[in-house]
């Protein structure tokens, strides 16, 4: 371990600064999660001799039962009670996230069971990484957008494996339309273009996440970045199919330059964790047009004075882009009712015990009155 790494070169920050003050108490340092695992946690931290030092822990009683905010994330800031002998340490808090990319845990939908996931904390860019091939969706990097912007950090649009494209410059026009106000940027692992503008966007002490579906070269990306092999990368042997491998834990890394990368593995479902505004944040050319619509609550659905039918009729929004923004649209709209139900659920139920023990305190003064 470089003796010369602090907090801040792990991330740390004004804002943590700032807001972490109430939780750090004596006998806790401060540490970030590396990884999570099966059952313990991976956290860099402040050692007693003042260096960063890897600890195994677990997660404190307290913090289990009353976890309002989660269990801690890859990224998360922590204060941690360094161990005794060998043992493993103890996360006692999570500290205030500046940002966090979230989506819907995914699940069964028809038992109301509508849950915050949270991918990454405390981070400063989103790479959403989109292989150029047959697996190419821009209605899929649409929803990362959408996601990217509820983040709180800034998203930018990776195009990989620029090398197997047919028409590089149509997937780059493709992706700015889905990404607008987006830096969007080819690159290839194996011809290394690309390679530099991205490291160009990096800084040190600032953390990166690398978002995308399994397969989309993530993985390949860091060790690219890196100049190293960080991350095992799936290299299926034409023999027998064995030596794959897939990235199942969502790691931190800490390139030579100081950057800061997270690495997860591909998200089968992105499902929003979003409103209506949240898509509309990632739609603004939508919005443009919408903004110029004759009424103002116009459905844009054949209403006179419709900007965004007009926009539609000359071309000028692809009928595809509209349709997609529809969609989120209802499906966040969906959202909101169903959590708004989940939440009056659950305050019908906090009343239910209320009263329950309105009637038990009743019961129990009656032979004292
Ligand atoms: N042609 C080409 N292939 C690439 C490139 N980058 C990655 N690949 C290949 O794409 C496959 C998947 O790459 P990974 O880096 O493992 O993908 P990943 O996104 O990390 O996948 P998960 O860990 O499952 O989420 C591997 O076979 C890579 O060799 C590239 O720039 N060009
Ligand atoms: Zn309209």
């Amino acid at each position: 371990m470089n003796n010369n790494e602090t907090i801040e070169s792990w991330g740390w920050n004004r804002f943590l600064e700032k807001t972490s003050g109430q939780y750090i108490r004596t006998g806790t340092v401060r540490g970030r999660i590396l990884e999570v695992r099966r059952a313990d946690w991976l956290v860099i931290a402040e050692s007693p001799e003042n260096t960063m030092t890897q600890y195994n822990a677990a997660v404190s009683g307290t913090l289990a039962r009353d976890a309002g905010s989660g269990m801690p994330v890859t990224g998360d800031w922590v204060t941690l009670r360094l161990p005794e002998s060998g043992g493993p340490g103890l996360i006692t808090a999570v500290l205030p996230r500046y940002s966090k990319f979230s989506r819907k845990a995914p699940g069964d939908v028809d038992h109301d069971r509508i849950q915050e996931q949270i991918i990454a904390a405390n981070i400063d860019t989103v790479f959403i990484v989109a292989a150029a091939g047959h697996d190419w969706n821009p209605g899929r990097i649409e929803r990362y957008v959408t996601l990217a912007w509820e983040s709180g950090a800034s998203p930018v649009l990776v195009i990989t494996k620029a090398d197997i494209a047919e028409n590089l410059d149509e997937l780059i026009a493709e992706g700015y339309t889905a990404a607008p106000g987006i830096p969007v940027i080819p690159v290839s692992a194996k011809t290394g273009i690309g390679i530099t503008d991205l490291t160009a966007i990096l800084t040190a002490g600032k953390t990166a996440v690398l978002l995308g579906s399994s397969g989309a070269g993530k993985s390949t990306l860091l060790n690219a970045l890196a100049g190293t092999d960080l991350q095992q990368t799936r290299e299926v042997r034409a023999d027998d199919h064995r030596g794959r491998h897939t990235t199942t834990a969502r790691t931190l890394f800490r390139l030579a330059s100081g950057a800061l990368i997270i690495d997860t593995p591909g998200l089968r479902e992105i499902q929003l964790w979003t409103d209506a505004k949240g898509v509309d944040t990632a739609f603004e050319d939508v919005e443009r047009f919408a903004s110029q619509c004759r009424f103002r609550n116009c459905g844009h659905t054949g209403e006179p004075g419709c900007a965004v039918q007009a926009a539609l009729e000359s071309g000028d929004l692809p009928a595809d882009r509209y349709n997609r923004w529809r969609k989120l649209r209802r499906e966040a709209d969906y959202l909101e009712r169903k959590t708004n139900k989940a939440a009056e659920l659950a305050e019908r139920e906090r009343w239910k015990d209320l009263t329950k023990t309105i009637r038990h305190i009743k019961k129990d003064t009656k032979g004292l009155r």
